[in-house]
């Protein structure tokens, strides 16, 4: 699956009209980036993710899964950010207060996941139940909670004990994309079908980091990953000038328009990313592999010289 990803991403970029990659810039950044910086980062952080793996796996890999079933809404970090001044990442606002839940004896299992209300999501993030992530929060739990009911005996262990076989992340992401809509991230270009996939390609990679790949995150195959095509991560391509993007849709960028899912513009912003982290990795070597990339280029997106300036802003349940 995680092919699929890669050689789509390729062929938008042939074809991209409002995108344009500047290898030359590309080269200069990724000349400016230490690998052992990469490596150091590449961790599950326990400052605003539960990190109980040790003690309670299966508390973990419900904690995991849950957050990955809404690792999404960066279209709506505006409003969420309204509500949240302090708070100026979007994801660690949701993955810390789930947090919060669990340590206050909350359970993530797949019957909440099954059962939750956007009330509940409302009460539970702490924000105004008509604020409209509540209810796609609600619905992608929903879904993923009443597959994992109905097909794996009512556990995510039942969905992981099934990975049998030698490709368990790509297998894991198939399934995700083949039966839950919310984790079918995918999108018609041209007539032509290309992927994304980012939740259950992040979903793989937050297992394999949380349980240090092993037990429930065992992927051997996590370096064939893409990266996680977000709003954040080709934004800091294009603030160094690796990317550029055609005048009037940066225009609209920076005026704060909402682009639309499946949108020629969005698709191509998304396969961009995708293609910059490819050669980045290749460029750097030292064994890195590009979900390491992401994860650090991520993390150096939060800085203000990235986040005082707006990225595009898509109301999606993928990123
Ligand atoms: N490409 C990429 N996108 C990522 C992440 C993460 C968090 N990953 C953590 C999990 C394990 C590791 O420890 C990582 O620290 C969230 N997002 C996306 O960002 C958006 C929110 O942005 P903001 O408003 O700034 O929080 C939203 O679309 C969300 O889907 C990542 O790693 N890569």
């Amino acid at each position: 699956m995680y092919e699929l990803v890669r050689e789509s991403a390729g062929r938008v970029l042939e074809k991209a009209r409002y995108i344009c990659l500047n290898r030359q810039k590309l080269a200069d950044f990724a000349a400016t980036i230490d690998p052992r910086e990469i490596q150091k980062r590449y961790t599950y952080e326990d400052d605003f993710h539960l990190l109980e793996t040790a003690h309670n796996p299966e508390l973990q890999l419900d904690y995991v899964m849950t957050v990955d079933a809404i690792n999404f809404g960066s279209g709506f970090s505006p409003l969420w950010k309204a509500q949240f001044p302090r708070q100026q990442s979007l994801y660690m606002t949701v993955a810390s207060g789930l947090k919060r839940y669990v340590e206050q004896g909350g359970k993530l299992d797949a019957s909440f996941a099954a059962s939750v209300t956007p009330t509940r999501l409302a009460e539970l993030f702490g924000v105004s139940v008509d604020f409209p992530l509540m209810a796609m929060f609600a619905e992608s739990l929903n879904q993923l909670g009443n597959w994992v009911m109905a097909e794996y005996g009512g556990s995510y262990a039942g969905l992981l004990n099934r990975l049998t076989g030698e490709k368990p992340a790509a297998e894991l992401i198939g399934l995700l994309a083949q039966k839950l809509s919310c984790f079918d991230d995918s999108a018609l270009y041209h007539g032509e079908k290309v992927y994304f996939l980012k939740r259950a390609q992040i979903l793989a990679n937050d297992l394999y980091l949380a349980f240090e790949g092993k037990g429930y995150g065992r992927f051997p195959d996590i370096a064939h990953l893409t990266m996680f095509a977000d709003n954040l991560v080709p934004h800091v391509f294009r603030i160094e000038g690796a990317l550029e993007y055609d005048h009037d849709l940066l225009a609209r960028i920076e005026k704060g328009e909402a682009l639309e899912a499946g949108s020629l513009e969005e698709i191509e912003i998304r396969a961009a990313g995708i293609v910059c982290v490819e050669e980045v990795t290749n460029l750097l070597g030292n064994g890195l592999f590009p979900a390491m990339v992401d994860v650090y280029l991520w993390h150096l997106g939060q800085a203000a010289r990235y986040k005082s300036y707006l990225r595009h802003l898509t109301r999606t349940y993928f990123y």
